[in-house]
């Protein structure tokens, strides 16, 4: 191939997502804007424009205000920000629940505008059904099992889960039956090694897991939160970095510069043309 023909280096897929099942780990982040997308896209498999968008970047107290609009414009920036990892877009509270043909038309609608290769949508049991619809008909699906954050209203608030066997088995039929109806991977959220580990020795789809122990095929966390950047984290976040104290350090610097007039110096003027 001559250098001119040569494609740019080419995205991780589905089909090579999944063949990652129990080899090396899945690196994955979340990911809201074109800047940040490109940071992270050289290190992750998979870049995931999560609803927690709308916690992280929008304020809102949960994500059952995120909107379908919201999740497209933030998918379109990620895709211009990333070239190499897959880029995976969260089906928003009440955009696929009411019936598997409203998940398909608002999952088809989210691929077609934003150029992303999968959507991830939160699936209880009942969803099998919709993403076994969704999977023949060519959309590729991401399950999310355990916690599942749009449920924080009916759960009261965000709770870990298999805490009770009842619970434990109904966590397992929930990676089941994702598995079962083409799920090509699964994020396993907020349970215990124990139940992460048999999930991921059950199901054939590679497992990502947060705050689901290292007993998965591939660990995502909020970027914003592993950075330091959100206030109160979940106790599976560590931070590799305190952006919030950098942020802070170099805002009361400007503020004090501003203030001493010693910002803008010479350096950042534009000279004025004479005679
Ligand atoms: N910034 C951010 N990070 C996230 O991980 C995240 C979001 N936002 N928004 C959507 C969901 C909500 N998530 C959360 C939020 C809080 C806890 C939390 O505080 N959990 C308690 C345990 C609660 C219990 O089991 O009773 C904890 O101490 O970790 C967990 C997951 C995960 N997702
Ligand atoms: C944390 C991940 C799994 C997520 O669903 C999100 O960011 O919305
Ligand atoms: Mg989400």
């Amino acid at each position: 191939m001559s250098a001119q023909s040569q494609s740019p280096a080419q995205r991780q897929t589905p089909p090579s997502i999944r063949a990652r099942k129990g080899g090396e780990p899945l690196v994955c982040l979340t990911a809201y804007d074109a800047p940040t997308a490109a940071l992270l896209d050289p290190h992750c498999d998979l870049l995931l424009v999560g609803d927690s968008l709308g916690m992280v970047v929008h304020g809102l107290p949960n994500t059952i205000g995120v909107t379908l609009e919201m999740m497209i414009l933030h998918g379109r920036a990620v895709m211009r920000g990333s070239s190499r990892a897959l880029v995976a877009i969260d089906m928003p509270f009440g955009s696929y629940e009411k019936s598997r043909e409203q998940a398909f038309e608002n999952a088809a609608r989210v691929l077609a505008e934003t150029g992303a290769q999968a959507v991830k949508l939160e699936s209880g049991v009942y969803a099998g059904d919709t993403i076994r619809f969704l999977a023949e008909r060519g959309i590729p699906v991401i399950g999310h099992v355990g916690l599942r954050p749009q449920a924080a209203l009916a759960d009261g608030g965000f709770k870990a889960k298999g805490k009770t066997e009842a619970e434990r088995a109904r966590v397992l039929d929930e990676a089941r039956a994702a598995d079962a109806a083409g799920a090509f991977a699964i994020v396993v959220e907020g349970v215990a090694q124990d139940l992460a580990e048999e999930i991921t020795d059950t199901v054939s789809a590679p497992t990502i897991g947060i705050g689901a122990s290292a007993r998965c095929d591939g660990q995502i966390l909020v970027t914003n939160d592993m950075l330091g950047q959100t206030g109160r984290v979940p106790k599976f976040v560590r931070k590799f970095a305190d952006m919030r104290a950098l942020t802070e350090d170099a805002v009361k610097a400007y503020a004090e510069a501003v203030r001493a007039r010693t910002f803008p110096g010479g350096d950042h003027v534009y000279g004025a043309k004479r005679g």
